[in-house]
Order: C-alpha cells, then structure tokens, then sequence
C-alpha cells in the first residue's frame, strides 16, 4: 500500500521515516520527497497495519499526520504525462542538449515505425537521415522552424521550441503533415536556405526524362499562369508541385494543399472557399476563411483534380476567369491573388470526351503542363532512388546501410512499378526494417506479384496448348530468376522441386549462375 506523511521539514527526517519502515521489515519501492510531504510505496505494508505503523512514524519529532493514497503523486503524473503524449495528434519527440530523443508521443512512434522505448535514445539527425540536422540543432540554440524532413518516407514540417534551463537544456519537436487537406504550410516561409535551386534539389533522379523535367519545370515554375501537373500515381507529383512554388517568386507566400479524392464536395467547397459567419449550423460562428484567402499571394496545390465534382469546378473555373470567390453563404465578393498548380493521374483529356470533366476548366488549368514519368522509364533512377530509400530507412531503424546485390538490383531494374516512386519508398523500407542488415537480396524485395503479372503470354501469340505453357514458363522463369539466381531459391519462390526447376532452366537455356 501507498502511504503520505506530512512532516515539518529538518535535516534527517526522511531518513528516520524510512528507518521505521525498515524496522518492521517493509520492502520500500518507491519514494518522492516533496517537503512538507513524503509518499511512500510499501506493497508489503497491509492495511491491518497501517494504525500501528502511524503511531510509529507519528513518534518521530516533526511528523504531523500518516494517511494512506492509492498513488504516488509521480506515478499520477507520469501516467497523465503519458496519456497527453498518446492523445498529441502531431507526432512529438523531446530531445537532450545533443539532439537525442528523450521521449517520444505515440504519433511520432507511429510515423517512425519504432516503438517509444526504441526511439529513446535516437539522434535526432540520424532519425531523419540528415547528420546536419542534429549540428544546425544544437550549434543554433535550438531554434529552427519550418524546416522540411522526411520520415519513414512521410514529409513533415519541423518546428522547434527550445527547453531553456540555465542553457539550453534540449528542446521540443514537433512535426507537421504538410499539404494535406486544409493543412496550413506558412511555415515553409523559411526557404531561403534552399538557395537558387528552390526545392528541385529534392527531385532525385539522373536519367534523361528525369533532368528534362527539372529543366521545364524551373522555367515554368517562375511563370504567373496555372500549372497542371500529369502522371501516374507515386511519381512525385506533390514534390514538384512544392519544388515549383518555392522557386517561384511566390516562394514567401503560403502553399496550401487540397486533395480533391479525400474529401466530400461540401468539405471540399468550404476547405477551398471558406464560409461566411452564421452559414450553417456547425460551423465556427465567425465563418472561416478557405485555401485560396489564406494562401494569398501563394499557391493552391489541387491534387487530384480530376476527381472534382461539377459543382466545384463551376466554382473554380470562375475563380479561375477574374480571380474572385464568394465564401459559402457569403454576400460579398472577395478576390485574391493565387497562383493554382493541379495534378491528376488521370486522363484529364479523357474525362473532357465523356464530359465528366469541363472542357472549359480543362482549358484553364492546362495553360502549361508538366508531365512525370514513371519509374519505369527513369531506367537507373530506380536505383540511385532505391540508395537513397536504403540510406534512409536504415538510418531510422538504427542499422548501418546495406547494399544491393547484383540480383536485387536487377529485380528492381525489371520490376514494372504500377505504384511508382512511393511504391519504390514502401519496397525498400519493408525490406530494411524486414532484413538482418547488411545486404538486401532479390528474395528480401517483395515484388513477386508484378513479376508474375508480366508472365503472362497474349492468348492470340498461341499456336497450340504445348507451345503456350513452354511460352508461359519460359517467360515467369526470365522473369523471375534475376530475383532468385539459383534453382534452389526459385524452386522455393515456387513452391516446386529445384530438379525441375534446374530441368526447365536447361530447357530454356537459362544459364544458372
Ligand atoms: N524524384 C524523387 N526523388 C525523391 N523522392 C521522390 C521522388 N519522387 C517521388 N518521391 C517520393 O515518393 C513519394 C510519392 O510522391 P508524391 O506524393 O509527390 O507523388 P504523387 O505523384 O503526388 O502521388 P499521388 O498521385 O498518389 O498523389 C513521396 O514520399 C515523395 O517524397
């Protein structure tokens, strides 16, 4: 049981109370010394007991009272302490005066992919895989905000408030979703240190169609007029959206982001256009205002603007022609100066045909273009980017980066990538967190069900059943051995004899390796 005994503060008493305690033989487990109070857990102590116990402690000179509490007051906190950090939406890390992690919210845990008792610990620069990051922290006094970081692959604004003891004793990190719905990036004010190249350094990628991107989308970027942006789901189409609005002289102005897929027409409507005081039962009773008031001046990123209802499009082609708005129930007109960057992965051009689309708006959004590539066509991109994933994914999960073998490299060169750059991003950190470390083989990539999908042979290129399955098979055993080089480890991946396999491998005059 846990007990509190108040007493009149004087050199030794805490002592002489605890002497009591270990008179009677009292296995003592935790104490907090709080002048005038001190609490005691004695899980031995039973209640029959206490009366006699406080006659004992009231015999000492200076004690006033012994009365019994179901906690200590350290223990109360801590668990207050510890649900606050499970309900903090944003994920949060506190950090020492080297920048390493002394306690971690359940977000930040959750976005690290690392329970809180393994993030403890962590240097905060290897955690985001940036050593400069823990150097800029701890030589700046810990002041810094509206840094960008990624982690485990997710984006984050970084704000830093510094714990000032008599130095700076470490400091409190919070981290921010950027460019999602409604989600405010004022914040990215802080750019200059990107320097002249904007965000396009971020941009990774060698290959041809990869610097040619780059290259149009820096001239476009500086341009007044709207942006649409096309391409396959996961090519980074949000990145350069982001790229293109810091290096354009709006840079210093608010980016704010809009994903019309995530949310219904109505959210959308008073996300992107605010509304008026009083304009609906719920709703803040000074109205609010929408994307485009806050972000004047900036950009409006539209993502997938190909999922935009009728009704807001109407909406937008409007603010599009004259650049003015009403706000939802709002009388007056209001007009702002922002720029409007969209993106689709859909054929937009399509949707004009079979009028699920304005062709008026497609018209407007279209002024200039930019189109991604898939990972596919950025040919060795895949594996300067899937470097990039390994450094980082190895660095939050605290292992020394592995490297790829010649056969899971070239798994990744032939794999087809229908979830792009994101899909590469989530291959890699399974991989990592799932590996010994060290080196990641084909086997440790899990891509067998893209590969199984090209197996497959046109029905019409069959001239008979025979022919067909020598086709198939020969076609899945190309496919599949660069990932699993030896015809025990296919054997494995399809659950057969590696006789047979190494018999097919003759067949069709696969060399083994
Ligand atoms: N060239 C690149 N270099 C580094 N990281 C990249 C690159 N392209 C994409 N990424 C990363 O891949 C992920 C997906 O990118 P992003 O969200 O920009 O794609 P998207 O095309 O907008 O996707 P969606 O169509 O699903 O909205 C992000 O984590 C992003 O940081």
């Amino acid at each position: 049981m846990r007990i509190e005994v108040t007493f009149a503060d004087r050199v030794g008493i805490a002592h002489e109370i605890l002497a009591v305690l270990a008179l009677r033989r009292l296995n003592v487990v935790g104490v907090e010394v709080d002048p005038p109070l001190i609490h005691i857990d004695a899980p031995g102590l039973d209640p029959a007991a206490l009366p006699a116990l406080s006659d004992a402690l009231r015999a000492i000179a200076g004690v006033r009272s012994v009365a019994a509490i179901d906690m200590l007051p350290g223990t109360r906190r801590r668990l207050h302490l510890d649900a606050l950090l499970a309900a903090l939406p944003d994920p949060v890390l506190a950090v020492d005066r080297k920048a390493r992690v002394v306690v971690a919210s359940a977000a930040a845990a959750e976005v690290a992919g690392l329970p809180e008792s393994q993030l403890a610990g962590f240097d905060i620069g290897e955690l985001f895989g940036e050593a400069e990051l823990t150097r800029d922290l701890t030589a700046g006094g810990f002041r810094m905000s509206g840094r960008e970081v990624t982690l485990n692959g997710q984006p984050f604004l970084l704000e830093v408030t510094p714990i000032v003891d008599v130095e700076a004793a470490g400091a409190v990190v919070t981290l921010f979703t950027p460019s999602r719905l409604g989600e405010r990036l004022d914040a990215i004010q802080n750019l200059d240190e990107l320097g002249a190249g904007g965000g396009f350094a971020r941009i990774l990628g060698e290959s041809p169609p990869v610097r040619a991107l780059k290259a149009r989308a820096a001239r476009v970027a500086a341009m007044e007029a709207p942006l649409l942006i096309l391409g396959e789901t996961g090519t980074g189409k949000e990145l350069i959206a982001h790229a293109c609005h810091r290096a354009s002289p709006r840079r210093d102005k608010p980016f704010l982001a809009l994903n019309c897929a995530a949310v219904p027409e109505n959210l959308a409507e008073s996300e992107l256009f605010g509304y008026a005081p009083g304009s609906f039962t719920g709703a803040q009773r000074g109205g609010k205002p929408g994307l485009l008031e806050l972000a004047h001046g900036g950009t409006v990123f539209l993502d997938e603007i190909g999922e935009m209802s009728a009704y807001l499009q109407a909406k937008l082609l409007r603010f599009l022609n004259d650049g003015s708005f009403r706000r939802i129930g709002g009388e007056r007109e209001q007009k702002v100066d922002v720029r409007v960057i969209s993106a689709t992965h859909r054929s937009l051009e399509a949707m004009v045909a079979d009028h699920s689309f304005r062709e008026d708006l497609f018209y407007r959004l279209n002024v200039l273009t930019l189109i991604v590539p898939p990972l596919r066509e950025r040919g060795q991109d895949i594996l300067l980017l899937a470097r990039h994933f390994i450094a980082r994914a190895a660095a939050q999960a605290r292992r020394p980066p592995g490297r790829l073998t010649p056969a899971a490299a070239a798994a990744l060169l032939a794999n087809r990538w229908p979830g792009n750059v994101r899909q590469l991003e989530n291959v890699i950190f399974r991989a990592v967190t799932m590996s010994d470390g060290g080196v990641l083989d084909a086997a440790d990539l899990e891509l067998a069900g893209a590969g199984m999908q090209s197996a497959e042979l046109p029905a019409e290129e069959a001239d008979s059943w025979e022919s067909a399955v020598e086709g198939f098979e020969r076609t899945l055993l190309r496919r599949l051995y660069p990932r699993f080089p030896s015809s025990r480890k296919l054997a494995a991946r399809l659950a057969t004899s590696h006789t047979m396999i190494a018999n097919k491998l003759r067949k069709y005059g696969i060399p083994e390796r």
